[in-house]
């Protein structure tokens, strides 16, 4: 049976010139979700919401079924979180004496896990943070977050900063620390390959507001454009765009079977139909409205 390890009922916040929320969601154990939206749309404040740094203005908000603001250590060492800016109180401590530290507060810590994480993504523990290259901080604070072994993993922008070597091998990580099917990973990212390999749901979000919360799948194969010989007379009902590039009609619709059906009766042919990328998804979604 599922469980509910985030709700969030009717939460709201204001972040100055926007407002994030009302939002209602419940996210389930065993899950991965990417928070997908653009810049400055409140995935990062979502996340200080879920770790309790901010406090809703209304709403109930509860990770684990407990409020998150009241800062319980219990509740805390089953949550990690790896920030899209480091932020470390003192970062004129080495790798090393950081990896210490931190894992007194995490009675699930994997020491063994973590060595190999250091060997594999070749952290330099000797040195002192602040020296770590842009890269090197990114594989280090993911190789923390993941040594914690949290129930639940929220990553902002986890391959920002990240070769294309680090990347492939923090996803291999992140696919396996999934595997035993009991934990849960929110992470924002505008990228496509990293939603496309680890999610299982997209939540769409822009200027605060929750645009909806998809399984990956269905939204990915849902959202087609056709390519049509000649011109149309008319709009499609079911087409969110209609343009005329040359000799053809480029048709983008969520719901191909329907638009495929307008385009027989109104006498088009279809000459192909091409799969649509996250970033136009969330383009024609906003466009929506
Ligand atoms: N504590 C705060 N007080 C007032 N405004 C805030 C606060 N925190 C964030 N904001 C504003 O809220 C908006 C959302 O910011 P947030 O960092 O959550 O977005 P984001 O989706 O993570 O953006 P990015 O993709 O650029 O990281 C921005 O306009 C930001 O300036």
């Amino acid at each position: 049976m599922s469980e509910t390890v985030i709700s969030l009922e009717r939460v709201s916040k204001p972040l100055g010139a926007i407002e994030l929320g009302p939002i209602d969601v419940k996210l389930e154990r065993g899950m991965v979700y990417a928070v997908v939206g653009p810049n400055g749309s409140g995935k990062s404040s979502l996340f200080k919401l879920i770790l309790g740094l901010l406090k809703p203005k209304q709403g109930e908000l509860r990770v684990f079924g407990s409020d998150p603001a009241v800062q319980d250590p219990a509740l805390r060492e089953r949550i990690g979180y790896v920030s899209e800016s480091s932020d470390v109180y003192d970062d004129r401590l080495t790798g090393r004496s950081w990896a210490r530290f931190i894992q007194r507060w995490y009675p699930q810590w994997n020491g063994r896990l973590f060595a190999e994480l250091v060997t594999e993504m070749e952290i330099d523990l000797t040195r002192q943070l602040r020296k770590m290259s842009k890269g090197e901080r990114r594989r280090f604070d993911l190789a923390i977050g993941l040594a914690k072994e949290p129930e639940l993993l929220l990553l902002d922008e986890p391959s920002s900063g990240l070769d294309p070597l680090a990347w492939r091998h923090m996803n291999d990580r992140l696919t396996r620390f999934m595997s035993g099917g009991d934990r849960t990973i929110v992470m924002a990212t505008h990228i496509v390959e990293e939603v496309r390999k680890l999610a299982d749901y997209i939540i769409f979000i822009h200027k605060g507001k929750m645009l909806g919360i998809y399984e990956k799948d269905e939204l990915l194969a849902g959202w087609k454009v056709l390519w049509v010989e000649g011109l149309l007379e008319g709009k499609l009902g079911s087409a969110v765009e209609q343009t005329v590039e040359g000799k053809l009609t480029r048709v983008v619709t969520p719901s191909p079977a329907v638009t495929e059906r307008e385009l027989a009766e109104a006498g088009g042919r279809l000459l192909r139909t091409e799969a649509l990328g996250l970033d136009d998804i969330l383009y024609y979604m906003i466009q929506k409205g």
